[in-house]
């Protein structure tokens, strides 16, 4: 070690000298000298020594000073962290969830998909917090520091229903979650699905199709998957003596009002008769004959949400978007058959952020947090199969009354994470959400069949 550091300081002793004679050619002034010395003491290239003066400085100190080269590799911030988080992955066996896994049939599902580290967080070199070692488990390896200042990992552990990791589809992913929801509303039943989670963490791309550049392929996404397969059974001889016809509607719902995404942005009521039938009045429902005319809906509300004038679509990730397939029996009245409810949810981190003094952001997060913890307590009241279901609580619940109630109902929660270290924080608010709910669930599945089973003993 002593002759590698002394064999590296020779050398920049000699690049010393070496500067010293080509910029008192070149600079000429005492004052650009001494700056340029200085910046070699720092280890910077100096900013007038010429080409071949950068070339050869940058070439010895890389070929001859393993110290620097190494120092030049640990450079990454948190590099102990990262290490101290590869060691751990190395003790895991990891089986990621396969298109050949049986596919496990849940009224309500859980599940979390986490997204791979975008450009900016690799150039950043971000540290990956997140661990999905096999089929429904997650890892969350959080840093902290001791008192004394030492660097440990808090390894958290989370389970779901299914837990994607960074190399799964979306196809993969609505395989596991969306797919088998679809049956359901041609058995007569609500089904709804739930993108949530903060922004950035890959909600949009999961419901409305993958990005290349700022181009969305809506073919790709589970909104346009699930309506391929809704189209399928309309076909198949199974349910083709329903007589059944499909409609879509498509709107966004920011600050608790209504917006209709299908007919340009109009300001739409909610309104509740007495039978608690919840209308959303006017809301445009268009009759659709395949999947691409979908598709097309798809884009078109996409569209409208993301480029319009208003506060409203200034911020997407401020609004829930619901794009609805609704089933209608071809009878005078257009009977309401099922219907799939399918949302991509406000980021959850507007509903945390109290740091604003702004009134109207106030109210936003305000909002955002109330449609939330609505929405997670219906989820888990229909879970526990509770009577009361606090729908009222919020816009967003009251226009999704359908889907907690009734026997049919069913329910898939897709919680998205970031997996980088700068995120960790919300990542664990999302997992705590989505494991609130999958623990509800999981108790009452527990319970249901323990009973289940004290019958079937006392009944053999
Ligand atoms: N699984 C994934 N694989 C590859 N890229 C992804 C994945 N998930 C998200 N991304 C990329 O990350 C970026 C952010 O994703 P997206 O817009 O879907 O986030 P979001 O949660 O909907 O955010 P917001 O709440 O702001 O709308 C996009 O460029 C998207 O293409």
């Amino acid at each position: 070690m002593y002759l590698i550091d002394t064999v590296g300081a020779l050398h920049i002793g000699m690049c010393i000298i070496y500067l010293y004679f080509r910029s008192k050619k070149i600079c000429g002034s005492p004052r650009k000298q001494q700056r340029q010395q200085k910046a070699v003491l720092s280890c910077k290239a100096p900013r007038c020594a010429d080409q071949e003066g950068k070339g050869y400085f940058s070439i010895v100190l890389f070929l001859s000073f393993p110290s620097f080269n190494q120092e030049k590799k640990a450079s990454r911030p948190n590099q102990k962290f990262y290490e101290m988080i590869q060691e751990f992955r190395e003790t895991l066996e990891i089986t990621p969830v396969s298109a050949s896994d049986l596919i496990e049939p849940h009224r309500i599902c859980v599940c979390v998909r986490k997204r791979p580290l975008n450009k900016q967080e690799v150039n950043k070199k971000e540290i990956d917090v997140v661990t999905i070692p096999g089929k429904g488990a997650l890892l969350v390896h959080e840093p902290k520091h001791k008192v004394d200042l030492t660097k440990y990992l808090d390894n958290q552990v989370f389970h779901f229903d299914y837990s994607f990791d960074e190399t799964a589809t979306n196809e993969l992913v609505y395989k596991f979650t969306a797919k088998p929801l679809v049956q359901s509303i041609f058995e007569g039943g609500m089904a709804t699905c739930f993108a949530y989670g903060q922004t950035g963490s890959g909600k949009t791309h999961t419901m409305g199709g993958d990005f290349t550049g700022r181009q969305q392929n809506s073919a790709k996404g589970i909104y346009a998957l699930a309506a391929q397969d809704v189209f399928t059974y309309l076909n198949h001889r199974r349910y083709a003596h329903l007589e059944l016809s499909a409609y879509v509607s498509f709107f966004e719902i920011y600050n608790g009002k209504v917006y209709d995404l299908l007919n340009k942005k109009a300001k739409l009521r909610v309104l509740e008769d007495d039978r608690q039938q919840v209308q959303v009045v006017g809301l445009e429902e268009i009759y659709v004959s395949t999947a691409e005319d979908v598709i097309k809906m798809i884009e078109m509300g996409s569209a409208c949400r993301t480029s319009g004038q208003t506060s409203a679509n200034a911020n997407s990730s401020r609004s829930h978007a619901i794009l609805q397939i609704v089933l209608r029996c071809n009878d005078r009245a257009s009977t309401l058959h099922g219907k799939f409810s399918l949302v991509d949810l406000a980021g959850n981190e507007r509903g945390t952020d109290v740091s604003s003094n702004d009134r109207s952001t106030l109210v936003e997060t305000a909002e955002i947090n109330r449609s939330l913890l609505a929405l997670k307590e219906c989820i888990r009241s229909l879970g526990m199969n509770s009577d009361h279901i606090p729908f009222r609580m919020s816009t967003l619940t009251k226009v999704l009354r359908d889907s907690f109630i009734g026997e049919k109902s069913r329910t898939c929660m897709i919680a998205m994470v970031s997996p980088g270290m700068a995120s960790c924080e919300y990542t664990m608010n999302t997992l705590r959400y989505a494991d609130s709910v999958y623990d509800a669930i999981s108790q009452v599945a527990e319970l249901e069949e323990k009973v289940y089973s004290e019958l079937k003993v006392e009944f053999s």
